[in-house]
């Protein structure tokens, strides 16, 4: 190892993000354009490395159409030239595909009516709910746009049929994998957006996912074309011979207990009867093997899913003791790690990417054999995720579909065959951990779905900019001498992408830098609530599409292929670490009135990777600097924790916003009540005037049965305290908003406020009862003049002036009324002349109205008693009359 030419690591993590070829993509790109360029243009068929005489002639078939004149005599080229030219014509830069699809609404969901709405084929509309519903949208909780247009490579509606959206977004990968180059797909959304719909497809007719249509075409396809399977695939690109074991399918442990459990748990029949009947022209001169396997993602670990469950049935479990009836099993399974793929799998690649070492993959001869394998990988699924989460996938789900193509006349030279990769990964739901209010063991799952598609989003991130950096280097090297610049050094500052921090993304890092098409299918529901997650998940599809892959065939083996690194001797064993418990009680046998007839507790043992496997990696792996390494590792250390604190920001940020906008609504709604009683009170106050008005009258003889309806002091005192109340709050709140209002209030220099539409009301009621125009400056004459018995009358409050009251006046006015009120003899007080020198003759007023305030105040304190008393005495000595009948006598008079 230490002869070989050794980059370090750091070098070849700086080429990470270099793509093959780096002019800006277009906008979007040719997807179609690359589909249908093969059928025409068929890939770089592995030409032969030793032609020999004992090949077998090639059966001309319909679909490639080879001149006979030519077949024979022109000398295939070589497969070097072949392999350049298939690189020249392939590795053109194209964008990640970026899919949406809209989840219909189902029958039980609220019609309410949804936030996103599409505006073309490519692009759609999302507009948060809460400014269309919420009357002060300033106060949003939202971090996130109130409105946005994003666009995708197409917009499926939500009347998509399965067979539509598969044509459209997944037969072309279907295509380029039976035409040798791998391609990978993946569905992004919130939970219950439709993502497994989407994979694996409903049960009813017509609805089959993406994932069973893939196996139907795949062997549609190839029927007649099966190979020996002699070889089967080994890490990403290489082969082996085969095992004989490959092709028996995993079985249901023999344990009856435990195939009880699958039993009991195993509801979602897949539709036999959904087969897609399409078929893609193939290269009938090769004959191909296909394999599957079937992994998951779960707590930043990696499982199989068809590798045998195994269970130990009656072990102790701590706890109640099992009732009669009731089974204890134990369900094990162990972590896999993830391995640098070997640089002579693929001498060409300027990266290699990771495969997980120790998945079971099984040789397959037809779909229906391959949906079984997938329907039991899904019922290991559910049976392992069900422990945690009934409802909802919390892995990370790949079907990985290889297929080893190789040429009829080369069919036992390993080294002409090509393995070609197709993953369908259905991830699991993207909502944060806030919304889930998840606490515990959950907490830790939720925090390791985020982690791990947060990490798929910063590598995204990182490809872009690399990505960026290199095309403006170009850009430059092609302006001319004086603004050049060296790609490689552009190349050593790239930033690292950082793969390794997630599970999911390490062992998806093929597709980003390899030679793969990739797929994304963006599912939104958009009658959910999470309008937040989903504009994240938008943003998400918005940054993928930003980023190119380079697709191009994968490699031809020319290399014999190497042991796998299992076999490899001399490996010290050791221990497997504890792993991770977890306990659940399942109930079998309901019968059919759903009686629990027994019930089983599942524990599952989820060992961790044995540091056997872990060290295992240095094997691959190019030598490295350790302080290098170290560095390395700290800066991606510091990334992820900057990530991390990020997130926790965005979160406080969004709880502070929620916070500050429940405590101004509380605000708003006290205010709104403070208001309503302080409106009331206006309308009380101004009826009382009235009637105070109306009872002045009567007092001076203008009506002949006077009325006393005013309150009593002490109502009076309170609606005064009421108002003060409100005037308090007033300036508390305003307190806050301006300061220079504050000032205002207190100091008492607001300007007067303009009458309120009740006093304008008011005003005119009173001026239509009195029969006079509202010629405010005039009224006190007119009562004069009528009270011509009267030597010396008093100016009575005019309407107007009433409309004009500030708060203090307001008061001073009630003062006088109270006071003249009170006097049941009532007189006039003198005019300002005579107020000095009260006549003699004329009966003294018991106060003035040129006295203070606080004076008067504390008199009327003072007679409250003898006033109410007066009062009493009047209104039973004359027949009460209503308040109405009171005004229609005013008005006649
Ligand atoms: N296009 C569709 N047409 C009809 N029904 C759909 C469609 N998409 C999803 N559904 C239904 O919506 C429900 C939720 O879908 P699904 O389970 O696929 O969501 P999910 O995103 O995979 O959720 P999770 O992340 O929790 O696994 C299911 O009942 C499914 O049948």
């Amino acid at each position: 190892m230490a002869s070989k030419p050794a980059p370090t690591r750091a070098s070849s993590r700086a080429r990470i993000a270099a793509p093959a070829k780096t002019a800006p993509a277009p906008a979007r790109t040719t997807r179609t354009r690359a589909a249908s360029k093969q059928p025409e243009d068929p890939p770089a068929a592995p030409a032969p490395k030793k032609p020999t005489t004992s090949r077998k002639p090639l059966e001309k078939r319909d679909n490639i159409d080879v001149p006979a004149a030519v077949k024979p005599k022109v000398k295939p080229p070589s497969a070097r030239a072949l392999k350049q030219a298939v690189l020249q014509s392939d590795r053109e830069a194209e964008p990640i595909m970026a899919y949406l699809r809209i989840r219909p609404r189902l029958g039980e969901e609220p019609s309410s009516s949804p936030y996103l709405i599409p505006i073309s084929d490519t692009a759609v509309k999302m507009a948060d709910p809460q400014d269309t519903q919420n009357a002060r949208p300033q106060y949003r909780a939202s971090v996130a746009q109130p409105s946005s247009i994003y666009t995708f490579s197409h917009i499926f509606p939500p009347n998509t049929s399965q067979q539509d959206f598969f044509t459209k977004t997944t037969l072309p990968l279907v295509k380029d994998v039976l035409y040798g180059q791998s391609a990978l797909l993946f569905t992004y959304g919130v939970t219950n957006s439709g993502k497994t719909y989407t994979v694996q497809g409903g049960t009813e007719k017509g609805t089959a996912g993406i994932l069973p249509r893939t196996l139907d075409v795949v062997f549609n396809s190839i029927e007649g074309l099966h190979g020996d399977g002699k070889y089967r695939p080994v890490r990403l690109y290489g082969v082996e011979p085969s095992d004989p074991s490959d092709s028996t399918p995993p079985q249901l442990s023999a344990e009856p207990d435990l195939a009880e459990v699958f039993q009991s748990l195993d509801q979602g029949a897949e539709p036999e009867f959904d087969i897609d009947p399409t078929a893609i022209p193939v290269d009938r001169n090769h004959e191909y093997t296909v394999w599957i396997s079937y992994a998951e993602v779960y707590n930043e670990k990696v499982y199989d899913l068809l590798a045998d469950a195994k269970g130990e049935s009656d072990i102790h479990i701590d706890g109640p003791a099992p009732r009669a009836g009731n089974k204890s099993l134990l369900l094990s399974r162990k972590a896999l790690t993830l391995r640098p793929s070997p640089a002579t799998d693929n001498p060409d690649a300027e990266i290699n990417g990771k495969y997980i070492s120790g998945l079971r993959q099984f040789r397959i001869h037809s779909a229906a054999q391959a949906k079984a394998l997938v329907k039991l990988g899904n019922l290991h699924r559910r049976v392992f995720g069900t422990l945690a989460n009934r409802e909802s996938s919390r892995s990370h789900g790949m079907v990985i579909i290889k297929i080893i193509r190789g040429h009829r006349g080369d069919r036992n030279d390993p080294t002409a065959l090509q393995v070609s990769r197709l993953t369908l990964v259905d991830l699991a739901g993207s909502e944060r951990t806030k919304h889930t209010h998840t606490t515990g063991d959950r907490l830790k799952e939720a925090g390791n779905i985020n982690k791990s598609l947060m990490v798929l989003g910063q590598c995204m991130e990182v490809l872009r900019s690399n990505q960026r950096k290199l095309a403006m280097s170009l850009a430059h090297e092609g302006a001319g001498k004086s603004g050049r610049m060296d790609t490689r050094d552009v190349k050593r500052t790239l930033a690292v992408v950082p793969f390794r921090h997630s599970k999911l993304t390490e062992s998806l890092m093929d597709y980003f830098v390899g030679d793969s098409r990739a797929v994304m299918i963006v599912n939104i529901n958009p009658y959910d609530t999470g309008y937040d997650e989903n504009s994240h998940v938008m943003k998400f599809a918005s940054l993928a599409r930003e980023i190119t892959v380079t697709p191009a065939a994968a490699p031809v083996q020319k290399a014999p292929p190497i042991p796998a690194p299992s076999f490899l001797p001399g490996k010290l064993k050791v221990a497997p670490n504890p792993g991770y418990r977890r306990k659940v009680t399942i109930s079998m046998g309901g019968g059919e009135r759903g009686r629990v007839v027994s019930q089983t507790t599942l524990e599952v043992l989820e060992e961790d990777e044995t540091r056997e496997d872990q060290n295992s990696d240095d094997e691959d792996d190019e030598p490295e600097n350790p302080l290098v390494d170290a560095l390395f590792d700290e800066i991606e250390n510091l990334r992820y924790q900057l990530f991390e604190a990020e997130m926790r920001a965005a979160i406080i940020e969004a709880e502070t916003r929620e916070e500050v906008m429940l405590e101004m609504e509380e605000r708003m709604r006290l205010m709104e009540q403070k208001h309503s009683r302080r409106l009331m009170s206006e309308m009380e106050r101004n009826e009382m005037k009235t009637d105070a008005k109306i009872d002045m009258l009567h007092q001076g003889g203008l009506f002949a049965s006077p009325m006393k309806t005013r309150p009593t002091y002490a109502e009076s005192y309170e609606s005064e305290d009421e108002e003060e109340d409100v005037e308090m709050s007033l300036v508390e709140c305003a307190s806050e908003e301006s300061d220079s209002d504050d000032e205002m209030n207190i100091s008492g220099t607001m300007p007067p406020r303009s009458p309120s539409p009740l006093a304008r009301k008011e005003k005119m009621l009173s001026e239509k009862q009195l029969g006079k125009k509202p010629a405010a400056p005039s009224t006190p004459k007119m009562i004069i003049e009528k009270r011509t018995f009267i030597p010396d009358p008093s100016p009575l409050p005019s309407d107007g002036e009433d409309a004009e009251l500030t708060e203090e006046d307001d008061d001073d006015d009630e003062y006088n009324e109270e006071e003249s009120e009170e006097e049941d003899d009532w007189v006039p007080p003198p005019p300002p002349s005579a107020k000095k020198t009260p006549r003699k003759s004329e009966p003294k007023p018991p106060t003035s109205t040129a006295k203070g305030s606080s004076a008067v105040k504390q008199r009327k304190i003072s007679k409250a008693g003898a006033g109410a008393a007066d009062r009493s005495e009047s209104v039973s000595a004359s027949t009460p009359m209503p308040q109405k009948k009171l005004r229609k006598s005013a008005k006649s008079a």
